[in-house]
């Protein structure tokens, strides 16, 4: 393999100055072939209350300058062991949602094509759905790893189908998840009832409440996690909302009670040595936050993302 291209220098470069790539990484058109694509898709026209997370792209690359090239938590320097590039923001129809998932899942398509596998940065969760069908074009139905404050398996939000809060009953009436590995992490608030939870249970999920993060601690819920996973092909879809609203303001639809960034981060990592194929961070929603402390949390979990399908991809050339 070539030597991966890597990010600008920050201590030949300042990190604050330079067009805006995710990490300051290169652009996919500056690289030969890319492993993992960092794609923005600014979208958000499947919201249900506050707008904005289509400034989620722009807002999580700016607040990603200050990544470091090494990962002490996970012994990796990802951007030296695959190449990583930023693909920049696909088109999406903000008026059109059907044509917008169309898109995304065509962009996606393209890319695991090409054998890159994709580190999303949105957008809001209506994105998962067409992001979902690539991953199964690839790989079959795959296992789903979902943190979120929501279950978002309701059916529709006046009388539309395709929302933020209905990816995954749609994944699963679509055939594209493996029902025997599906997971909710982090959830919590008010329903609108006790069948959403039966649904819920219905389509094979099981659940991990913020609660049960609290209660039973990171290590017992990465070893449930695990268990469910096995050595499938899975999917890690990251709803920044899942982190308590003090450690992630900037989101759509935030609920009290939520994870640290540190908890959040700490089961990310317990999932070491998993086949992650692809994986999103959304909701992001630039406008309601404050001091970058969304944007941060949010770069963050997409660099610990990029280092676990890194860490897959070079377990799998050894
Ligand atoms: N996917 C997110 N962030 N939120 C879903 C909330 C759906 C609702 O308004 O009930
Ligand atoms: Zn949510
Ligand atoms: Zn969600």
């Amino acid at each position: 393999m070539t030597t991966p291209i890597g990010p600008a220098d920050g201590s030949a470069s300042p990190r604050f100055g330079g067009l805006t790539t995710f990490a300051r990484l290169p652009r996919l058109d500056q690289v030969p072939t890319s492993d993992i694509v960092v794609l923005g898709m600014p979208f958000d026209s499947g919201v249900s209350y506050r707008p904005g997370a289509r400034f989620g792209p722009a807002h999580i690359r700016q607040a990603s300058r200050l990544l470091r090239p090494y990962n002490p938590a996970l012994d990796i320097a990802p951007f030296d062991t695959v190449q990583v590039s930023d693909g920049g923001d696909i088109d999406l129809n903000p008026f059109d949602i059907h044509a917008a998932i169309e898109s995304a899942e065509h962009a996606a398509r393209s890319y695991a094509d090409r054998g890159s596998r994709l580190m999303t940065i949105g957008g809001d969760h209506t994105l998962s759905l067409p992001l979902l069908r690539a991953a199964a074009a690839a790989y079959g139905p795959v296992a789903l790893v979902h943190f979120d404050a929501h279950l978002d398996t309701w059916d529709t939000y006046f009388g539309a189908e395709y929302t933020h809060g209905t990816p995954f009953r749609r994944a699963v009436e679509e055939g594209i998840l493996d029902t025997e590995a599906l997971s909710h992490i982090g959830t919590r608030g008010p329903l609108y009832g006790k069948k959403d939870l039966e649904d819920d249970r219905r389509f094979g999920f099981g659940i991990l409440t913020a609660a049960d993060v609290l209660r039973q601690g990171v290590d017992e819920v990465v070893d449930r996690l695990r268990q469910r996973i096995g050595t499938r092909p899975v999917y890690v879809s990251v709803d920044i909302d899942v982190l308590d609203p003090a450690h992630a303001p900037g989101t759509g639809t935030p609920e009290a009670g939520g994870m640290t960034s540190r908890e959040l981060l700490e089961i990310l990592r317990g999932l070491a040595g998993c086949h992650i194929i692809g994986a999103d961070v959304v909701e992001v929603s630039a406008a309601y936050d404050h001091a970058e402390i969304t944007g941060i949390a949010a770069s963050h979990t997409a660099y610990d993302l990029i280092s676990l399908m890194a860490m897959d991809l070079a377990g799998q050339t050894d």
